[in-house]
């Protein structure tokens, strides 16, 4: 790894995933855990341990309106997994939010929403491993039940803000056509959505603000066919988030041994690799790193780039 260690310690709230060197400190932060898991005092040569396992992700559920994202998650919901559905926890919860009547849509205030939405995850993975620890769960057990696979899919076009995996549901410009316009949106509603799918609004905002991005195509699907290509992405990525960060937590303990036995810390720091574990290496604040490379055949089905609709705007 080729990482100097920076003068600052701080974090920003936007850090989800990540290694982050300070002076005297090495924190990883995973999103997995959505918070802290590690803290290393390289003075004290000690490690704190603050995890939670197993991890447990939370994936968005993206793409422009009438993609289907609605739909789906009601048909993974009715089969037991956890979803959370944008639209009514925002009435649920009365987050904040104003009228756009020229665009003829709602603006949430995406602070408190987020704020609202990390509390609720939080209680939700504290409830999932009082199962797993009261039923005596195995890292197996999780993927029989839906019940079991610590994974909260959240439904929505803003959800891929909220998250840091996303998969974006996609449909060619011309069935979105009719199915917005059979919702009796207006011509310029129904204009505005499908000129955001054919040049990849979503897909692109998603890469700004993910560390992991999938794609499922719909248009010629049913909804159960569609339903299994969600399910055999949410579990494949599972097992490869789950195989990453035990990687992650392995050399961090590797790590803490070397300090401990007085191996210099820039040299323990250059010997090991994070990048492979599917953590991002912060070394300033800003930097958001590279996106985890795809190595797992089902994930790779599912990377985005396959639809190219930007012709139909000519
Ligand atoms: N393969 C498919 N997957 C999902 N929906 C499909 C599929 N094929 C057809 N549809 C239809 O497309 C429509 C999608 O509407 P839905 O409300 O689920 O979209 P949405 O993305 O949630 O929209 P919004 O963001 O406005 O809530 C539904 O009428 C659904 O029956």
């Amino acid at each position: 790894m080729h990482c100097p260690i920076p003068k600052t310690s701080s974090v920003s709230k936007t850090v989800k995933n990540g290694v982050c060197f300070g002076k005297n400190e090495i924190m990883v932060y995973s999103s997995l855990n959505e918070k802290r898991v590690l803290f290393a005092d390289v003075d004290r040569c000690q490690f704190m341990t603050d995890i939670l396992f197993p991890p447990f992700l939370t994936i968005a559920l993206t793409g422009t309106p009438g993609t289907g994202k609605t739909e789906l998650s009601k048909t993974l919901e009715s089969e037991g997994y956890r979803i959370l559905h944008i639209t009514e926890f925002i009435k649920n919860n009365n987050i904040p939010s104003e009228r756009d009547d020229e665009r003829d849509c709602d603006v949430v205030d995406m602070d408190a929403l987020e704020e609202a939405v990390f509390e609720y995850q939080q209680q939700i993975r504290k409830e999932f491993n009082q199962v797993y620890y009261s039923d005596g769960l195995t890292l197996e057990d999780l993927h029989k039940s839906p019940q079991y696979l610590p994974v909260l899919l959240v439904e929505s076009h803003l959800a891929h803000y909220l998250c840091d995996l996303s998969v974006v549901l996609r449909t060619h410009p011309y069935t979105l056509k009719d199915r917005l316009s059979e919702r009796g949106y207006s011509h310029q509603k129904v204009m505005e959505n499908i000129l955001a799918e054919s040049i990849d609004v979503v897909l692109c905002d998603c890469f700004d603000y993910c560390r992991r991005v999938y794609e499922i195509e719909t248009t010629n699907q049913t909804i159960d066919e569609t339903a299994n290509c969600l399910k055999e992405l949410i579990h494949a990525l599972y097992d490869d988030e789950l195989k990453a960060y035990e990687g992650l937590m392995g050399k961090m303990q590797s790590l803490s041994e070397d300090v401990a036995a007085g191996v210099p810390i820039s040299d323990v720091l250059n010997s090991y690799s994070f990048e492979d574990d599917g953590a991002i290496v912060y070394t300033d604040n800003d930097d958001v790193g590279d996106y985890v490379k795809e190595k797992n055949p089902i994930l790779m089905k599912y990377t985005p780039g396959k639809n190219d609709w930007s012709e139909l705007t000519e």
